[in-house]
Parts: structure tokens; C-alpha cells; sequence
């Protein structure tokens, strides 16, 4: 099929490179020309592992080009994609700019029967919004309208996108319903279900899985700050919640609260959909209050163990990224803990293997950034564990004691076990564990 992508980030340039892995040809838009010339070049502008691989071999097989005209991509595409960003207005509310915008200039080039698909997670009543748009200079025989949200993850795009758990359809169309079963089909033929349904339902779905999601890591980092007060190990509730089979055992980790480009908004633009409607969902309000809070969990930690003290001290962070395998930094529990430890006057040492690019662009020299994970503890009163990168979960204990110049631990991520860092020699303190080492960190 022909197919176009406008908006090449993270779910445009996976979702239109794993559609001609396919043997789609696909043309990508994006008004960004520097990063369409670099993919023209043969580079990837994100990292995201498995990318480069697909990414090559399609640009080189020929189905897979680059432009910033988009009269020529509607000019070749039977479907276009629109995976735009819709980033939280002042108020929470999703800002649909791009996409409306998109929509408008399609609806003066379309000439003949084209599907538009919101790929971007918008609130629902959107595709109707779409519609209205194209509708202003098109003929309704023209176009439909579908929803399809991506539940891609960073870090694992690609492999989330060739294998998808489930695709989400929302449609009115059978003409479109049966275009898009057929571009889905090779995804699923392990047997995960395309879920067809209506519009408004798949665009809610998207806000529910992900506000369900946060809401579960909500729910686990105030389960682990209780730990602590009660002296119980959230590791272990953990394994023995999540071994019911109705609970599961993925997404129950504490840490210092979700980050990313999707929870943080995704979450608030629910939240304003249901004030919108009038409804009070309280869950999400509390949702958002204990991510508010937790992740400046380490910085908290980080100041009890100082006290009035930290502003003289150098603290080593090891991760900035939101989470491992992304150089994404968006809503990055890192940088929260950053701003604060500027704040107090303290000296800031960090190592990511694949953020610090897009750190030093906010940061600049107010932080040292560190060739390797080492030479980031070098004379530092302490180490705070960020990201759980997996360099960081088996490193050299013997070494990072003789750089440290003490052996403190905070770990933001529950890295390592709490026996062995003590016998190790650490003050070691995570979240919802025991605190251990010299002074028993309370
Ligand atoms: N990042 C994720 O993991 C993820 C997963 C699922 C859904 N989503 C949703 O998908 C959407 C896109 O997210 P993203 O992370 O890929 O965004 P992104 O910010 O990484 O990329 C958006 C791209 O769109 C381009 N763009 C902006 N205006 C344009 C225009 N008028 N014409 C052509 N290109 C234009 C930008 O230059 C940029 O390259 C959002 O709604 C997001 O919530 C994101
Ligand atoms: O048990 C867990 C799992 C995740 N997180 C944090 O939650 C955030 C989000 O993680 P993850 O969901 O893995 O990454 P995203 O790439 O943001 O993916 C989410 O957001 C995307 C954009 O909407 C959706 O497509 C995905 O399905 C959804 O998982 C990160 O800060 C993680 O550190 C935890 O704290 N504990």
C-alpha cells in the first residue's frame, strides 16, 4: 500500500519504518528540514535500538523516502498518518494546533479518496474535529476519517510496533475499516486481535490504558513510601502482588515516579476532558499529586542525608534519560532532581549513555557531564541512581568505593540488593527498602 507519515519523531519514523518493512512505501513529511535531510542522508534522528537497522535496509530497498512537501506525499498516499505532536496547553488540555493545522492544508490537496488517521494520542471528539476541518474544502466521498493510537514504548518502539499486543481501531467506514485490517494484518499474525470500534471509544481507550498505567505506578510508589514507615520490603510485596494472575507482574515498580512524553500529559488531558464533561475523577487527581511528589523522592533523600550541607557537596547522577534504551528526556525525574540540587548550590556530576546530548542543551556548564559512569563518582560525596540503564546493575563496587570519596548510595531505581550493597561496605538507601550502611540512613 501507499502510505504517508506526517510528523517523523518517535512514533512517525517507527510507525512509517515498520511499515515498509512491510513492503509499504512510505513517504515521510516533517517541516523540520535539517532533521528530512538528515534522514535523507541516511541518519536517524532519535535513538531507539533496532531503528538504524530497518531504517537502512527500507530507505535503501526504496520504500521508505523523505520529503517536507506535503502536496507530494498526498499526491502518492492511499493513508495518511498523522503523528504530530499534541503537546498539554496551559490548562492541561491537549493543544491540537499541529493536527487541525495538518488538517486544513490536506483539505485544499486532496483530489481523490484518501484515509486520515490520527495516530497522535488526541481526546476524543477529535476525529470528528478532523473531519469538520477536511470537510470545509472536500467532498465527504473524499476522506475518512479513522482513529488509530500507538501504544508504542520508548526504548522498545520497534519491537512494541512489529508485535503489537493489540491495534486499535476506530472507524465509521467499511471501506477504511477494511484498508486498515489489511496494512495491520502482518502485524499480528502471532494472533493478538485488530480491535475495530467506534471513534470516540478508540481515543478514549488510549487516555484509559495510559492513566490506568500511571495510576498503577502511582499506586506502587505510595505502597513503597509506606514500606519505609512500616519497615516492610516493597520488593518482595511486589512479587507477592503481582504473582494473582489478575494483578500481573509488569508495571509495579516503584521508583521516583513515571516521566516521558505520554503519562505526565496524557494523564492531565484526561483529567481536563472530565472537568470538560463536568465529572470529578478523583483518581487521576491523586494520580498526579503522589507523581508530583515522588519524583523529587531522591532529592528529598538526598537532603536528609545532607542536611544544611548539601550546598557544598558534589553529587554524581548515573542516568538522566526517563527511562533506559531512549535518549528522550522529556518529563525526566532527573532533571527535577537537578533544578533542586542547583538550587541548594550543590555540584552536579552526571553520566547517561545515550541523554547527555540533550541534557547539556538545557544545562550548558552548569553541570559536568562525564565521559563514563566512573569518572562521573570521582570525588563525589554521593551517587544517585536516576535511570536503570543496564551498564548500571552489575558495576565494579570495589572501584566506585575508592572514587567516592564516601560510600553513599541513594538509588532511585532499587538496583541492587540491600544485603549485599551493606556487606559491600555502601550506605545504600532505595525506594521502600531498609536504608543500610554506616549511619543506617533514616
Ligand atoms: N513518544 C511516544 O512514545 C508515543 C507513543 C504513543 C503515542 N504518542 C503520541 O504520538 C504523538 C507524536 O509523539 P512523538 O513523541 O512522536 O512526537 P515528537 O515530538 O517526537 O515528533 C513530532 C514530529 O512532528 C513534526 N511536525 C510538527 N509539526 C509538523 C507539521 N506541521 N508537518 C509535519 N511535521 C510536523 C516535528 O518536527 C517532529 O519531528 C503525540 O500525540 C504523542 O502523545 C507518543
Ligand atoms: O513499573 C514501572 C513502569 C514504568 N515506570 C515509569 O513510567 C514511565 C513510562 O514508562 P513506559 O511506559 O515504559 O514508557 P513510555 O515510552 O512513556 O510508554 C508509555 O507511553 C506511551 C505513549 O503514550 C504508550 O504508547 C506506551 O504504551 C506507554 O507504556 C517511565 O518514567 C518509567 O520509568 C515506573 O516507574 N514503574
Amino acid at each position: 500500500m501507499k502510505i504517508a507519515v506526517i510528523g517523523t519523531g518517535y512514533v512517525g519514523l517507527v510507525s512509517g519504518t515498520c511499515f515498509a518493512e512491510t513492503g509499504n512505501s512510505v513517504l515521510c513529511v516533517d517541516i523540520d528540514a535539517a532533521k528530512v535531510d538528515k534522514m535523507r542522508n541516511g541518519e536517524v534522528p532519535i535513538y531507539e535500538p533496532d531503528l538504524d537497522v530497518l531504517f537502512e535496509r527500507n530507505q535503501r530497498q526504496g520504500r521508505l523516502s523523505f520529503t517536507t512537501d506535503l502536496q507530494e506525499a498526498v499526491d502518492m498516499a492511499e493513508i495518511i498518518f498523522l503523528a504530530l505532536p499534541t503537546p498539554p496547553g496551559e490548562d492541561g488540555q491537549a493543544d491540537l494546533k499541529y493536527i487541525l493545522g495538518v488538517a486544513s492544508q490536506l483539505s485544499k490537496m486532496i483530489n481523490r479518496y484518501t484515509v486520515i488517521v490520527d495516530k497522535s494520542t488526541v481526546p476524543v471528539g477529535t476525529a470528528e474535529k478532523v473531519r469538520a476541518v477536511l470537510g470545509e474544502h472536500l467532498d465527504e466521498t473524499l476522506f475518512d476519517v479513522v482513529s488509530n493510537p500507538e501504544f508504542l514504548r520508548e526504548g522498545v518502539a520497534v519491537d512494541d510496533f512489529l508485535k503489537p499486543d493489540r491495534v486499535v481501531i476506530g472507524v465509521d467506514s467499511k471501506r477504511a475499516a477494511d484498508m486498515m485490517q489489511r496494512l495491520y494484518e502482518p502485524f499480528v499474525r502471532s494472533g493478538n486481535p485488530i480491535i475495530i470500534m467506534d471513534l470516540r471509544s478508540a481515543e478514549m481507550t488510549k487516555y484509559a490504558a495510559n492513566s490506568y498505567l500511571a495510576t498503577r505506578i502511582s499506586f506502587m510508589n505510595e505502597i513503597a513510601n509506606l514500606c519505609e514507615q512500616v519497615g516492610a520490603d516493597v520488593d518482595a510485596v511486589r512479587k507477592g502482588m503481582g504473582s494473582d494472575t489478575r494483578i500481573g507482574k509488569r508495571f509495579l515498580f516503584p521508583g521516583v515516579g513515571y516521566g516521558g512524553s505520554c503519562f505526565p500529559k496524557d494523564v492531565q488531558a484526561l483529567a481536563h476532558t472530565s472537568d470538560q464533561y463536568g465529572y470529578s475523577f478523583k483518581i487521576l487527581d491523586a494520580v498526579m499529586d503522589v507523581n508530583t511528589r515522588q519524583r523529587f523522592r531522591v532529592a528529598d533523600k538526598l537532603e536528609a542525608h545532607f542536611g544544611d550541607e548539601i550546598g557544598g557537596k558534589t553529587i554524581a547522577l548515573w542516568g538522566l534519560a526517563f527511562k533506559p534504551n531512549t535518549d528522550d528526556i522529556r518529563e525526566a525525574p532527573a532533571l527535577y532532581t537537578i533544578d533542586r540540587l542547583l538550587k541548594a548550590g550543590t555540584n552536579v556530576r552526571v553520566f547517561d549513555p545515550e541523554a547527555m546530548g540533550n541534557v547539556r542543551k538545557i544545562y550548558g556548564d552548569k553541570i559536568t557531564f562525564c565521559e563514563d559512569q566512573y569518572e562521573a563518582i570521582r570525588n563525589a560525596d554521593c551517587l544517585a541512581i536516576m535511570t536503570e540503564w543496564s551498564m548500571f546493575r552489575t558495576p565494579d563496587f570495589n572501584h566506585m568505593k575508592s572514587l567516592l570519596k564516601d560510600p553513599v548510595v541513594i538509588d532511585g531505581r532499587n538496583l541492587y540488593d540491600v544485603q549485599r550493597m551493606l556487606e559491600n561496605g555502601f550506605q545504600y538507601e532505595s525506594i521502600g527498602r531498609k536504608p543500610v550502611g554506616r549511619k543506617a540512613m533514616a
